[in-house]
């Protein structure tokens, strides 16, 4: 069983490290490589996502990624802007099911950006379509038209990819609260009006799941008013992107949100929802947190491994419990550590 990291930029080896020795704790006979992807990987080959990383994600079975980007790369041309290099291993693997669960666990209930009896118990998860919309469709570009640059992107579905992401949030509505919300724009854009009636079409053959639709200016609103209402939302790619960080905030901090971006057979590629986090890369203090409950997705997901998967959530939920708390999810009373110290309990932990 091989698994390919990917550390990345800014907190990303951070994070990752601690990644890699709760893995290595298990104790349950991974074989990982690490590789380059994003500005790291611009730096030493000139390219986001070098033929070497290509090679070893596509032959590994699961890849565990920290993160891309920072302000050093903004200014270089897009090709070679470090988030090509994931768009294109999302793209590459096919990976268009990106889950991303916004949990509370009870101790954060303080931290979260709402009152704690708007979210208390709150568990939703956001299926977002990964690898389609405006984020791949052509054309796109910015040129000089009549006179004046003129930026334009084109955001498209086929049918076929709204039923694929529409099938797996079904199923997964139907494992959990089974309620699936799906997330548009029909009043404005075509695309999502198509997005709406292939969910509609869907729905017969999952009988047991209540499906509702809501536009996403509304959606985006419900979450911070009333969250709870939701069980499982699915949308395209990138409202999923924009709700999925706004719903992070509602369980503390996007330091707590995990990831698993799936393709058909349920390889995947693994990574908190957070970015490379500038601002504090470098200085040890990221919340490791999310790679690690990531990490526990991949367990879960592609190699089937539930109890290992429900060890390490176990051993999150105990180190908050004891009170340990990186300086994104800090209160008074709690125990402010860094990244080493927060993964140094989870292994006492685990
Ligand atoms: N999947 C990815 O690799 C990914 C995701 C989002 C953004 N990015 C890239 O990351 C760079 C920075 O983007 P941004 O600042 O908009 O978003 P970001 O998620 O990196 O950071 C937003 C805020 O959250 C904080 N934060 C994020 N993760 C944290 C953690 N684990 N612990 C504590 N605090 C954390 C940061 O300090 C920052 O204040 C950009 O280049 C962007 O393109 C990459
Ligand atoms: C870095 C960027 C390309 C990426 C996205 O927009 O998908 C990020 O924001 C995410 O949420 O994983
Ligand atoms: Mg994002």
């Amino acid at each position: 069983m091989k698994i390919c990291v990917l550390p990345g930029d800014g907190i990303g080896p951070e994070i990752m490290a601690e990644a890699v020795r709760v893995l290595e704790a298990l104790e349950l006979g991974f074989e990982m490589e690490e590789a380059l992807i994003g500005g790291g990987a611009v730096d030493a080959t000139g390219t986001p996502y070098p033929e070497a990383t290509s090679r070893l994600a596509k032959a590994a079975d699961a890849v565990l990624l920290g993160a891309v980007g920072g302000p050093k790369w903004d200014t270089l041309p897009r090709e070679q802007r470090p988030e090509r290099g994931l768009l294109a291993i999302r793209k590459e693997l096919g990976l268009f099911a990106n889950l991303r669960p916004a949990i509370l666990y009870p101790e954060l209930a303080n931290a979260s950006s709402l009152k704690p009896e708007v979210v208390a118990g709150l568990d939703i998860l956001i299926v977002r379509e990964l690898t389609g919309d405006i984020y791949f469709g052509q054309p796109r570009g910015v040129e000089e038209r009549g006179g004046e640059r003129y930026g334009f992107n084109t955001m498209h579905y086929t049918e076929s990819e709204i039923r694929r992401i529409g099938r797996v949030a079904f199923e997964a509505a139907r494992k959990r609260g089974k309620r699936l919300c799906s997330v548009d724009k029909m009043n404005v854009l075509e695309t999502t009006q198509l997005w709406r009636d292939v969910m509609t079409e869907l729905a017969p053959e999952y009988p047991d799941v209540e499906l509702s639709h809501m536009l996403v200016d509304n959606a985006a609103m419900q979450l911070v008013r009333a969250p709870k209402q939701f069980d499982v939302m699915v949308t395209g790619n990138m409202f999923g992107d924009i709700l999925s960080d706004e719903a992070s905030m509602l369980t503390g901090s996007i330091g707590m949100l995990p990831s698993a971006s799936l393709d058909e057979n349920n390889k995947g590629l693994y990574e908190p929802s957070h970015g490379s986090a500038p601002d504090i890369a470098g200085k040890g203090v990221a919340n490791p947190l999310a790679t690690i409950l990531s990490v526990a997705m991949m367990l879960r997901y592609t190699f089937g491994r539930e109890e290992a998967a429900l060890r390490v959530e176990g051993a999150v939920k105990k180190v908050l419990a004891q009170g340990y708390r990186t300086g994104d999810i800090f209160e008074p009373g709690t125990s402010r550590v860094g990244t080493r110290q927060m993964g140094d309990a989870v292994l006492a932990a685990l």
